[in-house]
């Protein structure tokens, strides 16, 4: 019998005997790689925090303590301990478990996360509502080393540190962000890594936390004067927290022991911890950047399922911006901690000197790009549209405002399928609509991406380009020579004095599609590529009302402050009937994209369906 098969919840974890938590730990392991094999997920951060996750838990009394899991796409092992051991299996599948932690899901689940850096500005809150309202119980933020290089982490450091709250935050640090780390944090927190000073120091830790279990917070100070002798002007210190570690992430006791004599410290304390991403699974250790979001997988092989042999949007961008940058020395590109995600990998093979990832920051990254376009260069900044929300105002203040011609290439437009609602590409036509100066389009193919993107280069101005996850399934127009785009200008697909479809993007072949489906009931329906969200053809909008008073807007976007919006604006007051295809008042839950756009109309039968209905 397992281990695991005892524990249906933390009081029934609590009862194991220390010695025994080793076997847990594989047992937990075991299940999570069993189960991600088939679902799908997080896998190698996951695998890494289990040791952790196991002492926390063992430790700490939650859901009364507040665990916060900075990103959450660690959190499986912490969703196994905390009663959801049999609802595992359902994990990023629809109605199943979030792949996040979420508090509609679990009163262990102290923070719902998705993004990065959020987890020491929540564990002050909770610590300041918690002493406020003067109740007793602890904290523990965990955040990994690159949620670490987010600007918002050390918003939350220094005020945590000012108010010096009663809080444990658990630095996870295994050296590596999605891919490889970047950045001067980084490079800090390498400098304490040194194989040497890691184990000195653990033994004078493991020796001090004997000799002063149960002193509470005169431990502490003594901990500190020796730390600050150790290490003067050392950073965490400096900033009002009292520094631990680094201390081996592996090693289910030692943590333990520590975090017992940790509690009871009255002051902000960050404990240092190294782990290894992929702990435990050889492939995912070997090559954790493969194993982070990873998709169905062979256990004994580590063989990744390939999916149909699909070129992605984001493939065509990374290859036809390195065609671009051949030619034009200016183009510098920007990730976000995204290169793989975003293609600019391949941009850093051939251009390292104009390439930059700047960590998880994506209001330093738009901040960034416009002062190096006003410094003369044309810089593209490839961010994934849910991340872009982070630099909302950057966007307005650093590159629309001062009219600066920044390319914004906004990946994961539109659903995202298994991430769900803090993923989901839900808002970007909505919060980039309404900044002047702004050019925003969308390509319905991905040879229409080339365009844009040469369009958007060559245009001077501030420039969005909005493209989903995945690959468009029309394929025919892949890799044709690329063209410069009248801005602003639409493009009749198909002509018809029924009804008129408006669409956006992916879904103009979707709308091709209903309009066969129509023909079959002797509709004639027009379908315009609109292209351009910003500026909108408002002269294909009065030249198909001359055919038609019916449109059909649709757009893989919230439909408030979205593209239908501003189309039925337009039209208010000319006797036009507009329905809008979008996304409801809502934050969509999780499920694979197939299910998710079924169910949110974004499929031909569901269209013409529409089209039927107002006929
Ligand atoms: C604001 C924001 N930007 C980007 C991401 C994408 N992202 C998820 S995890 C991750 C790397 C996190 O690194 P670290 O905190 O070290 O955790 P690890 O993956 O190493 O466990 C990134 C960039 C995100 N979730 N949120
Ligand atoms: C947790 C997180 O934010 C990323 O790992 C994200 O899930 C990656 O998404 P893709 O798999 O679409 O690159
Ligand atoms: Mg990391």
């Amino acid at each position: 019998m397992k281990i695991l098969d005892n524990i249906n919840s933390p009081q029934d974890f609590k009862k194991i005997k220390k010695e025994n938590l080793g076997d847990l730990a594989k047992e937990i392991r075991e299940e999570i790689i069993n189960i991600i094999s088939k679902n799908g997920g997080h896998l190698a951060s996951s695998l890494g925090v289990v040791d952790l996750s196991i002492a926390i838990h063992y430790v700490f009394d939650s859901p009364h303590d507040k665990i916060i899991w900075d990103v959450g796409h660690q959190s499986y092992a912490h969703k196994i301990l905390t009663g959801r051991k049999n609802k595992f299996k359902t994990i990023r599948m629809h109605s199943g478990l979030s792949g996040f932690p979420k508090r509609s899901e679990s009163e262990y689940d102290a923070f719902s996360v998705g993004h990065s850096s959020t987890s020491i500005s929540a564990a002050l809150g909770f610590a300041v509502a918690r002493d406020l309202k003067k109740e007793d119980y602890k904290i523990v933020a965990v955040i990994g080393d690159g949620s670490m290089t987010g600007g918002l982490a050390f918003e939350g450091l220094q005020n945590a540190g000012h108010l010096k709250k009663n809080m444990l935050v658990i630095l996870n640090d295994n050296e590596m962000f999605i891919s490889q780390k970047v950045g001067a944090v980084a490079g800090y927190l390498a400098k304490l890594l040194t194989a040497g000073m890691a184990q000195k120091f653990e033994e004078k830790i493991m020796k001090t936390v004997s000799r002063f279990h149960g002193l509470g917070s005169s431990f502490g100070k003594f901990i500190k004067r020796v730390k600050v002798m150790l290490f003067p002007g050392m950073l965490f210190e400096e900033m009002g927290f009292m520094y631990i570690g680094p201390v081996q992430g592996h090693n289910i006791n030692n943590l333990t022991a520590i975090l017992e004599n940790l509690k009871d410290i009255k002051d902000p304390v960050l404990l240092h911890v190294i782990t290894k991403k992929g702990k435990g699974y050889a492939p995912a250790e070997k090559d954790p950047v493969k194993f982070h979001s990873v998709g169905k997988f062979d256990i004994k092989s580590g063989k990744i399922a390939k999916g149909e042999a699909v070129v992605t949007y984001t493939k065509v961008f990374s290859d036809t911006l390195i065609e671009l940058a051949q030619s034009d020395s200016k183009i510098v590109a920007v990730t976000a901690a995204m290169p793989e995600g975003t293609g600019l990998d391949k941009f850093a093979e051939k251009f390292p000197d104009r390439y930059f990832d700047v960590g998880i920051a994506e209001g330093h990254a738009i901040t960034f790009a416009a002062a190096m376009a006003a410094g003369g260069m044309h810089p593209v900044c490839a961010i994934y549209s849910t991340f872009m929300q982070r630099a909302i105002d950057n966007i307005i203040h650093d590159v629309a405002l001062q009219n600066l011609p920044v390319v914004f290439a906004i990946d994961r437009a539109g659903l995202v399928g298994e991430d769900g609602g803090t993923h989901h590409g839900a808002f970007d036509l909505s919060y980039l609509n309404y900044i002047p100066n702004l050019i925003i389009m969308s390509p319905s193919d991905e040879n229409e991406l080339q365009n844009m993107l040469k369009t958007a280069l060559n245009s001077n101005k501030p420039c969005a380009i909005r493209y989903p996850k995945g690959a468009a399934s029309i394929g025919t127009a892949l890799y044709k020579s690329s063209c410069i785009l009248q801005i602003g200008k639409s493009t009749v697909l198909r002509e018809g004095n029924n009804i008129c479809f408006l669409a956006v993007g992916n879904h103009v072949e979707t709308c091709l599609k209903a309009s066969d489906l129509l023909l079959e009931k002797n509709v004639n329906a027009s379908v315009v590529n609109m292209r351009f969200l910003k500026p909108l053809d408002v002269n294909i909008l009065k030249e198909m009302l001359l055919k038609t008073k019916k449109f059909i807007t649709v757009e893989e976007n919230a439909l408030i402050g979205g593209f239908g919006e501003t189309v039925k604006a337009f039209l208010f007051g000319s006797g036009a009937v507009v329905e809008c295809i979008g996304l409801p008042d809502k934050f969509i839950e999780h499920g694979s994209l197939k299910f998710l756009r079924e169910k949110y109309g974004f499929t031909p039968k569901s269209i013409a369906e529409k089209a039927l209905q107002m006929l």
